[in-house]
């Protein structure tokens, strides 16, 4: 709602809140700052804000220590820790307190979370606030099942080599994966100083549009800096999560829009954080003209999960041409007057575009089905192991006398 609120305002915070801690700064009396301006940096908003206010006016007795409940990011997340980011720096945390069986709700880079900090130093996660998106994709084939990659995603960098001609049918599958994600994608054409030839960049800007209706498209070069400006300044509002297959320049272009000096800066505050731990925000950049990008190892290889809306989105022009054939559950194959391949037939659509439509859908409806088994299976198991702790535990207390 009030995304373009100010992004000036944020990269201002965004470098005084990077630079002017100290060590030690952890203890809250100290702090002049105002902590959601510091936060700001990380894609905290008035929507956060909102979910956490509940847990502000809660003086967390349960910790023990007196210390207010702080809201964090988190970075990247392992065997029951995380490492998160706070208005005061990173922090390494625990994450028993949220764990679940659900893989579609464990705890991922980008989460919003509620952070509480016991007399020693010590930090838990004791909430994850309602994400406001979610990309999720399957796993493996053998193990049907959801993962989210990253939350709380506004916005999906694309990136597609132009080493080589670049693979359409690609860019449709990561522009469906965007929108499922509920992001909105953006679609950047890397190594533009590749091709020299202004004519054939033109056309390959062309024919990449065409296969993502209502999506920006942008060349960019790392190497010679053209169209970095550009795509920073498009960047400057929400969190980007960086989406493609390896070798298209990824980190090359994360490190053109973050600028070195900005990684150093980052390395050295790292180690103001409590304890021994080499907290990295590599995951989670703040961007110095405002924004944050996520670059996850994890969101590099992608299938598609439960995106039958982002395939839609993604082929919003086929599905306008669908309106108009004549059965309403027309496949677009052989039915007569079907007006997709009537439109294939007048060359307003690319045979290859429908094509991939259909695979897409095929992917994403056998991992539909393969996945409700699997699902209501480990529900039922679920249910079960929770009765069976239930009476568990009313024995325990019975046993011990401690009859409430
Ligand atoms: N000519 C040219 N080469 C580039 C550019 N950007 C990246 N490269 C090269 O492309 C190769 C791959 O770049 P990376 O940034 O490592 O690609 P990536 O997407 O992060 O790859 P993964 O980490 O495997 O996912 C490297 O050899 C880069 O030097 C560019 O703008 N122009
Ligand atoms: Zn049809």
């Amino acid at each position: 709602m009030r995304e373009s609120a100010a992004p000036h305002g944020r990269s201002d915070t965004t470098r005084t809140s990077g630079t002017t801690r100290t060590p030690g700064a952890g203890s809250a009396s100290g702090t002049t700052t105002d902590p959601d301006a510091a936060l700001a940096a990380y894609g905290w908003d008035t929507h956060f804000a909102d979910a956490f206010a509940p847990y502000r006016t809660d003086p967390a007795p349960d910790t023990g220590s007196g210390r207010a409940l702080r809201p964090a990011r988190v970075v990247r997340v392992d065997r029951g820790r995380c490492d998160a980011v706070t208005a005061h720096g990173p922090v390494r945390a625990a994450t028993a307190d949220v764990a679940t069986a659900d893989p579609t709700r464990a705890l991922c880079t980008g989460d919003w979370v509620v952070l509480a900090t016991d007399a020693a130093g010590g930090h838990r996660v004791r909430a994850v606030l309602p994400r406001r998106t979610a990309f999720v994709r399957s796993t493996s084939s053998q193990r049907t099942e959801g993962q989210v990659l990253a939350a709380n995603v506004d916005h999906a960098l694309i990136a597609v080599s132009l080493a080589v001609e670049p693979d359409l049918g690609r860019v449709e599958r990561f522009v469906s994966l965007a929108w499922a994600g509920g992001a909105q994608p953006l679609v950047v054409l890397t190594k533009a100083d590749l091709v020299p030839d202004p004519d054939t960049l033109d056309q390959l800007l062309a024919d990449t549009e065409e296969s993502a209706p209502g999506v920006q498209v942008l060349a960019v070069s790392a190497e010679t800096g053209e169209g970095v400006d550009v795509l920073a300044a498009v960047l400057t509002a929400g969190t980007t999560a960086l989406l493609g297959q390896s070798g298209a320049g990824k980190s090359t272009l994360a490190n053109a829009l973050v600028g070195r000096d900005a990684q150093e800066v980052r390395r050295t505050r790292d180690s103001d954080g409590k304890g021994r731990h080499t907290t990295t925000t590599r995951d989670l950049l703040p961007l110095p003209g405002g924004g944050v990008l996520i670059d996850t190892p994890g969101l590099r290889g992608v299938g598609l999960w439960d995106a039958d809306e982002g395939v839609g989105r993604a082929f919003s022009d086929i599905e306008a041409l669908a309106a108009d054939c004549r059965f309403h559950d027309c496949a677009h194959d052989t039915e007569p007057g079907c007006a997709v391949l009537a439109a294939v037939d007048e060359g307003a659509l690319p045979h290859r575009r429908l094509d991939s439509y259909r695979k897409l859908l095929r992917e994403n409806a056998r991992l539909a089905a393969r996945t409700d088994a699997r699902l209501r299976a480990e529900r039922k198991q679920e249910f079960k192991r929770r009765q069976a702790l239930g009476r568990h535990m009313t024995e325990r207390k019975r046993g011990a006398g401690g009859r409430p």
